[in-house]
């Protein structure tokens, strides 16, 4: 169930079962159903305030009540708006309840030991304001749980984004598969426990969308990962460049020891003469080269992984080895000064890209390279990997990886313990040294991205970006024993 649906695609999910032969008002009888399971089990009886707003998320709401109150629950119901202004399935489930409808205003949450949050789902369309707003800050202020129905009032399922103000949830139950909202700051941390119930849409309807949106996991790529055989020697490992700046040298030696870590055959760094030694006597195991050697040793195939950008420089000399790299058509990372080397004339980088790229970009060199996107960051990421051809990690604490053919994947590993210098050098190195060993770029990243998360999560309170490369054996090794065992 790595699968997210889109809005849109969760109708035509619903759509496509109702006519299957499904009715939509079964497919809300069991939406409805499946959220008083989850309350009755984790709560006893107690004072229910059901809250309903005027679509089909109020109409789930008056399933809950009806089934809440037949298992002997003290129910209140408020509906925004009136019943016979509601329609189709929802006025259905209205007509079945047979207690009395109050209005939704704040005076509904007197007395409530938990409330149900049914005002807007999937279909919320606009900011909340005026006396709705202070309805959700009344509930955000008292201390009754929250369960939210497909998504707290206020969070933009497609974005996770808070229009106007938004239901704190304690537990968030959707349906079929979950939305992007479920994953995308802020929304994810308004769902609190996120529950994603079956209620009766088929995996082959779910397959039949296409789903092109990922959570992150090793079930995505797993299958991918290069293990050496028995036979392998270290070139089939592949060989990294690591292009290393004379004044910021920490960048690229955190960078070579995450590639390294990662499984790297080997690893040459190159870099100004004044610099070499630092770089050589930074770690016994690395190689290096003068950079004024970079094109020759382009030349030779089984330098088959480039980083260019972690401490680089801005400017004319990182531009052209950047071009140079494309050109040779290597795996490729382009990380930070990499990027902003080319903020004037994006176009002849994304012109220049050709072989597995994957372009490492915070918020920050994100906006200075693809310039005022609009959307979203799922829908920005994804717009970028399409117009520049690579595979586009923007960064952050809901890091999303998207590739050029749309598939895109989300973080759900969060480590705030990451938020440290170095980190982001660390995560290029990973991706070089997957990218050195065969993985294709899109796999890479989401494995990089994986790996880099459950490192800082791992380690937790006083994580130095030093300490990533570091826990990598630990992860790797699990990935290993679960592949040889068949269970990924
Ligand atoms: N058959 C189906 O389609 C199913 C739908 N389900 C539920 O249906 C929900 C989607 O239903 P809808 O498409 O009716 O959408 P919603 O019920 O989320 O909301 C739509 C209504 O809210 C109003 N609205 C939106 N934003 C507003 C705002 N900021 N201020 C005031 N009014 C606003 C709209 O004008 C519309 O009347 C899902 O979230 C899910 O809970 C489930 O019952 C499963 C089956
Ligand atoms: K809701």
């Amino acid at each position: 169930m790595r699968e997210i649906l889109t809005i849109p695609q969760m109708y035509e999910a619903d759509k496509r079962t109702i006519e299957g032969g499904i009715s939509g008002e079964v497919l809300m009888e069991n939406a409805g159903r499946s959220v008083c399971q989850e309350i009755t089990s984790r709560y006893s009886p107690c004072a229910v305030s059901v809250l309903c707003g005027p679509g089909n998320n109020g109409g789930d709401g008056f399933v809950i009540a009806r089934l809440l109150r037949e298992q002997g629950w003290p129910v209140r119901l408020g509906l925004l708006g009136e019943v016979e202004n509601l329609a189709g399935d929802a006025r259905i489930h209205a007509e079945k309840w047979v207690g009395i409808v109050e209005r939704l205003t704040p005076a509904m949450l007197v007395g409530a030991d938990l409330v149900v949050d049914c005002i807007f789902g999937a279909g919320l369309s606009r900011d909340i304001e005026d006396d709705l707003a202070d309805l959700v800050n009344a509930i955000n202020e008292r201390p009754a749980p929250v369960i939210a129905v497909d998504v707290p009032t206020g969070v933009d399922g497609a974005s996770g984004a808070i229009r106007g103000v938004a239901v704190v949830a304690d537990v968030t139950v959707s349906f079929c598969r979950p939305k992007p909202g479920h994953y995308l700051l802020p929304g994810k941390d308004l769902c609190g426990q996120c529950v994603i119930a079956d209620i009766g849409i088929s995996p082959e309807i779910v397959a039949s969308l296409a789903p092109e949106i990922f959570i992150n996991g090793p079930d995505l790529w797993a299958q991918s990962i290069p293990w050496p055989g028995n036979g392998s020697h270290k070139y089939h490992r592949g060989h990294v460049l690591a292009l290393g700046g004379t004044q910021t040298t920490g960048a690229v030696r955190l960078a070579a020891r995450g590639a390294r870590r990662a499984g790297a055959g080997l690893l040459t760094v190159l870099a100004d003469p004044p610099a070499l030694p630092l770089y050589a006597q930074d770690a016994p195991g690395v190689m290096v080269a003068p950079m004024a050697r970079f094109e020759e040793l382009m030349q030779d195939p089984r330098h088959n992984a480039v980083l260019i950008g972690p401490g680089a420089g801005v400017g004319d000399d990182t531009r052209k080895r950047v071009i140079h790299a494309l050109h040779c058509a290597r795996a490729c990372v382009l990380d930070a000064d990499a990027l902003t080397s080319f903020d004037d004339e994006p176009s002849t980088l994304f012109f220049a890209v050709q072989g597995a790229t994957v372009m490492t970009p915070h918020e920050g060199e994100f906006k200075r390279l693809f310039g005022d996107m609009a959307g979203d960051r799922l829908t920005r990421a994804r717009a970028a990997a399409k117009r520049s051809g690579a595979v586009v990690i923007l960064k952050g604490a809901d890091s999303i990886i998207a590739a050029p053919d749309g598939r895109v994947a989300i973080n759900d590993v969060f480590a705030p313990w990451l938020a440290t210098a170095g980190s982001g050098d660390v995560l290029a190195g990973i991706v070089t040294g997957l990218l050195a060993q065969g993985m294709a770029a899109f796999e890479a990243a989401c494995m990089a991205v994986w790996l880099h998360g459950q490192a800082g999560q791992d380690f937790g309170p006083g994580l130095i970006a030093e300490d990533i490369p570091d826990a990598l054996p630990g992860l790797l090794s699990r990935l290993w024993h679960s592949a040889k065992s068949g269970v990924v």
